[in-house]
């Protein structure tokens, strides 16, 4: 047999865990989070794969209940951040002969409190949209790597958008436009070069940022030449703002929405009846990062 290298990793995938705070937080008097974990872990577990000697592996049923374990043991309200960091770190404190490294992965869904005639209702939640998500690498020096980021941000603005003096060939038939609907779902990923104070609320400020960006002040907006320019817009204003991230990918896709004519029956609709469709959707993605 030739030399060779074998690259392992084992974990489990898609842990759902949802845990509430049954203590006052933030002057409300429970707080529930609920996320889906998942975790791999790099082990030194070679002869399970070439000899079928089982006795390193941390099994992957034991990892699933560490998730709910480490979630019971964090007594206070806490980000999805700092939980990865503290389930991340678990492993290779209590398995320091096997695990030399973990990833976690996980996303917070959307409850939100729900308010009921006008106030915070006690214990009532509802979905909201947009997800939370977290990564966290934990390396053998016991260091850990944090990115944040949002997904499913779904944006649309009706208005002051366009796409024109592009590149055209035998095959364009789109037309130049400064008038169209402009709408993405958009995905951030950010990554720090310093912890930030409070991971929670730079989540929450970053959204901000984007969205601002994305729309301009309330009433005149702000022009989008395109998904591209926009985007790169939105990159800049998180760097401006925020010193302490190093680094933001951007997925925006460009969820069109097509005016619809009916040129056979000499109907046209363009200028308020159109068809939504996200398949098939423009791919426009770019990460901004600082240069060192
Ligand atoms: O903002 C846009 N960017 C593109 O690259 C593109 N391509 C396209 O067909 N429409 C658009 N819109």
């Amino acid at each position: 047999m030739a030399e060779e290298e074998l690259e392992h990793q084992h974990g489990k995938a898609r842990v759902r865990v949802a845990r509430l705070w049954r203590s006052k937080v933030d002057g409300q008097p429970n707080y529930l989070v609920e996320w889906n974990v998942s975790v791999s872990l790099i082990s030194k577990v070679l002869p399970a794969f070439t000899e079928g000697d089982n006795s390193n592996i941390v099994a992957t049923d034991t990892i699933k209940n560490t998730v709910y374990a480490v979630a019971k043991e964090c007594t206070e309200r806490l980000s999805p951040e700092d939980y990865g960091v503290r389930l991340g770190k678990h492993f290779l404190t209590t398995y320091p002969e096997i695990v030399t490294g973990s990833k976690i992965t996980l996303f917070e869904k959307p409850w939100e409190r729900v308010t009921v005639n006008g106030q915070l209702h006690d214990h009532g939640y509802k979905l909201g949209s947009e997800k939370h998500t977290v990564e966290v690498v934990v390396k053998s020096d016991g260091e850990a790597e944090v990115t944040s980021g949002v997904s499913e941000l779904s944006l649309l603005k009706t208005t002051q958008s366009g796409f024109e003096g592009f590149f055209r060939d035998k095959y364009t038939i789109l037309s130049d436009t400064r008038e169209r609907m402009l709408a993405s779902a958009v995905r951030a990923v950010w990554s720090y070069s310093t912890k930030p104070a409070d991971y929670q609320k730079t989540y929450e400020e970053v959204k901000d940022v984007l969205v601002t960006t994305f729309f301009g002040p309330p009433h005149e907006g702000v022009y989008s030449p395109s998904v591209q320019k926009t985007l790169y817009e939105m990159a800049q204003a998180v760097l401006a703002r925020f010193p302490e991230i190093d680094s933001i990918y951007l997925n925006m896709p460009n969820i069109h929405f097509l005016p619809v004519n009916m040129p056979t029956v000499g109907v046209k609709l363009g200028d308020d009846v159109f068809t939504p469709t996200d398949e098939p959707h423009g791919t426009i993605e770019a990460r901004l990062s600082r240069k060192h």
